[in-house]
């Protein structure tokens, strides 16, 4: 301990640790990897000739496995260096308690509808209280919705805020987000707390009430219109797409009034609206947060930056800490141009029914993407340094910036109305015209993923990331919770992903020479979803159709070639079981995921797969659906019962029905055949890989059938899915087969 103190300087704030079992994964990838080239060997050696049945279906069967092949072989590379990061929070605190850095935190909203104001304003309250020293924080909410909702209700959330903060403070509150706090009730032992308790949380669910309250009715009334100047803003006609530039400092900080009814200083809170014409492309969230680096710039001008979506409240209030021991760390901080956490979620059920938890990509691939010092930007629960967001290389230079702290000196002398009046500026639809913003400054612009390429060319600029997974997860956010709203979402990150591959920033040419070749496999893991897509919808329909005309795929069970295919497909398996069990699913949790894999390759990515092409060919634009988070108590009971909830009769869908009836249709028909035919004579052993295969999707595909057949509730899919679902197997069976 004596030597620690007398040594302090030199320690330092963050560890790095490989993960363990390195040999054993390699030895096994290796294996697999001989089983893949001799399934490759086979489907060259077994070619059937010119003019032979089944010719073309074979060779669409060697690309799928070349695709296949090479996608695992990304898949490894990603493993193949997984490491943990450890931060000393103590170290960071004895050496640098009062010359911390200040934090700019970004908060993005876009619709009141799909995101509730209250569900905002727990994420908003969550980070306000923050451990950080409340003067040198700074909270911003974009508001894309431009709703006069939104706005009151972070007026109401800033007044309740002052009651709060002090309550978590001094309680040490870990949960720091009220409905969750409150939620979890509380062991009365302390009477003075249990009415402490009693009073916050009687205060709370008045904000609450009120907020979802107006928010219900869409109207603010008279009476709280005049009581903030912010209003008079809804004066002009404002909707969604069109309206002026609006700032709004709710809490300056720079006050000392700025108090909360402890009389400790509340960290600065700013409403802002960027302005919005029908005429000018808005680029979705990257706009926002452009927008919000500017202002920020601005207002407060801290060297940090947290930027979150407005579901994902703070789970630590000690996060800041965290994050500050990488980027303060003497001998390797001034690299670091931005800290990635995992994206967790609070409202997974038991064994994650969409796979909405994603533990393995956290937990494994993204820690692994980390080992190369590259680990993506998922845009949310990332803090940047300021400077690797707007655009500079990296340069040993900025690290004084944040130990210096000279944050917003120049705006001390300028009024809250003036630092609003001149913030608007930086937000109107006019100001990017011709500026280096959107391209080469700030979130690149023209793709629905703007998170995953603003990182690499950060990356590209010099900067190294950390990916960081504590123990107690820092964000927990909504994951989609109806199939429908889990697919677009998917089908959306698939397009924006993809679109990636195929422009400028490919990996392999973009980051050549910058990024080490395993983080450019690393990152096609993902922007490969789309075309890998067409091999998995390949692989789903062609062994059945083969099967119902009784053409053999796959080796006999006596053969040979046969081992290949089953150690790789065993191997897999089992490896992703432990790797999924290790991550933290259960097992039927890692049966789900499987499930989700294939339904979302064969629907949400195939149809983004389209898309992708309308939209390289010039014919559309990019869109941004919006994820709702909110759902209402029947679809909500039946997600808790991890009952899947269909209910619309979707195009994927449909897409969805069609393969799981091909399938059964396959299954049933190799089945009765078996049976019909002579019972004496040797059974056909040429397709018995064939139909387990088959027996295989159908199991995987179990929820669709009761969906189709069984249920009888909301959440069934509609008779006209099955009906056209039907129409297009039958369509499929027609197709000759060459
Ligand atoms: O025009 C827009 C559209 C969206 N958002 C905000 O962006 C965030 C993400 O939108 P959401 O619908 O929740 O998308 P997700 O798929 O859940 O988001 C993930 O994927 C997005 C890229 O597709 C990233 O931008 C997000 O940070 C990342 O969490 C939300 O806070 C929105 O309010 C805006 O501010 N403006
Ligand atoms: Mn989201």
């Amino acid at each position: 301990m004596a030597r620690e103190v007398l040594n302090e300087e030199a320690f330092p704030l963050f560890e790095t640790k490989q993960a363990k079992g390195g040999a054993a994964f390699k030895l096994l990838a290796f294996s697999i990897f001989v089983c893949i080239c001799l399934i490759w060997a086979y489907r060259i050696l077994f070619l059937p000739g010119v003019g032979e049945q089944g010719r073309w279906i074979w060779i669409g069967m060697f690309l799928a496995e070349i695709g296949f092949g090479l996608y695992w072989a990304c898949t490894q590379a990603i493993r193949w260096n997984v490491t943990r990061r450890y931060p000393f929070k103590e170290r960071l605190l004895r050496r640098y308690r009062d010359k911390l850095p200040g934090v700019d935190i970004f908060v993005c909203t876009a619709d009141p509808v799909l995101e509730p104001p209250i569900l905002v304003m727990n994420t908003v309250l969550s980070l306000m209280a923050y451990t950080h020293p409340a003067e040198k924080l700074n909270v911003y909410l974009s508001d894309d919705g431009g709703s006069d909702l939104t706005f009151y209700a972070l007026l109401e959330a800033s007044h309740f805020s002052k009651h709060w903060i002090p309550f978590c403070k001094r309680h040490n509150i870990q949960q720091r987000s009220p409905e969750a706090y409150f939620a979890g009730g509380h062991n009365g032992q302390d009477t003075t707390f249990a009415q402490e308790w009693l009073i916050v949380k009687q205060l709370y669910e008045d904000m609450r009430n009120k907020i979802e309250s107006i928010s219900h009715k869409g109207i603010i009334p008279r009476d709280i219109r005049d009581q903030h100047k912010g209003f008079l803003e809804w004066n002009h006609k404002v909707t969604k797409r069109d309206h002026q530039s609006i700032v709004q400092i709710i809490i300056d900080g720079r006050h000392a009034t700025a108090v909360d009814k402890d009389g400790s200083r509340l960290p600065t809170l700013v409403y802002i609206a960027r302005e919005k014409r029908p005429q000018y492309h808005h680029n979705f969230k990257a706009g926002a947060m452009n927008a919000l680096i500017r202002v920020s710039s601005e207002i407060s001008n801290a060297p940090i930056i947290l930027n979150l979506d407005c579901d994902m409240k703070a789970n630590d209030p000690d996060a800041i800490m965290d994050a500050l021991c990488f980027f303060l760390d003497d001998e390797k901080g001034h690299e670091i141009g931005f800290l990635q956490h995992p994206q967790t979620f609070s409202n997974i059920t038991k064994n994650d029914i969409y796979a909405g938890s994603g533990l393995v990509v956290h937990k494994v691939e993204l820690t692994g993407m980390d080992g190369y010092d590259a680990a993506l930007y998922c845009g949310t629960g990332c803090f940047h340094r300021r400077e690797s967001l707007t655009g500079q290389k990296y340069s040993k230079v900025y690290q004084e910036r944040l130990n210096n702290n000279e944050a917003r000196s120049s705006n001390l002398e300028r009024t809250t109305g003036e630092l609003e009046e001149e913030a608007k500026v930086f937000i109107s639809c006019e100001y990017e015209k011709e500026t280096p913003w959107g391209k080469e400054m700030g979130l690149v612009y023209g793709c629905p993923v703007e998170d995953v390429v603003t990182g690499m060319t950060i990356q590209c600029r010099g900067w190294k990331s950390v990916y960081y997974y504590p123990d107690r997860e820092a964000f927990k956010g909504v994951a989609p919770s109806t199939l429908d709203v889990a697919l677009i979402q998917q089908k959306r990150w698939c397009e924006g992903l993809s679109q990636i591959f195929f422009s400028k920033y490919c990996p392999f040419i973009y980051a050549h020479g910058k990024l080490s070749l395993g983080a450019q496999m690393g990152y096609s893991v993902y922007l490969l979803w789309a075309p890998l897509s067409l091999h998995t919808v390949y692989y789903v329909i062609v062994p059945p159709l083969c099967l119902i005309r009784g053409i053999p795929l796959f080796p006999q069970v006596s053969s040979l070639w046969f081992a290949p295919f089953a150690y790789a497909f065993m191997a897999r398996s089992i490896y992703s079981i432990f790797e999924a069990l290790k991550s933290g699913y259960t097992l039927r949790g890692w049966w789900n995921l499987q499930r989700m894999t294939v339904i979302r390759r064969t629907t949400a990515y195939f149809f983004a797969c389209i898309d992708l092409v309308i939209k390289l060919v010039g014919l559309s634009h990019t869109a941004f659906a919006v994820t709702a988070k909110v759902m209402t108590e029947d679809v909500l009971e039946r997600y808790e019962q991890e009952i899947m909830e269909f209910g619309t009769s979707s195009i994927m869908f449909i897409l969805l029905a069609a393969v799981a009836i091909l399938n059964l249709f396959a299954l049933l028909g190799a089945m009765i055949k078996r049976v019909m035919l002579d019972m004496n004579s040797k059974p056909d052993q040429t397709l018995t890989l064939q139909v387990v295969y088959c027996l295989l999707l159908v199991v995987l595909h179990l929820p669709v059938y009761q969906a189709l057949f069984l249920r009888h509730d909301k959440g069934r899919l509609p008779s006209s899915v099955l009906f056209k679902s039907i129409i297009l197997v039958s369509f499929a069976c027609l197709v000759p087969i060459i």
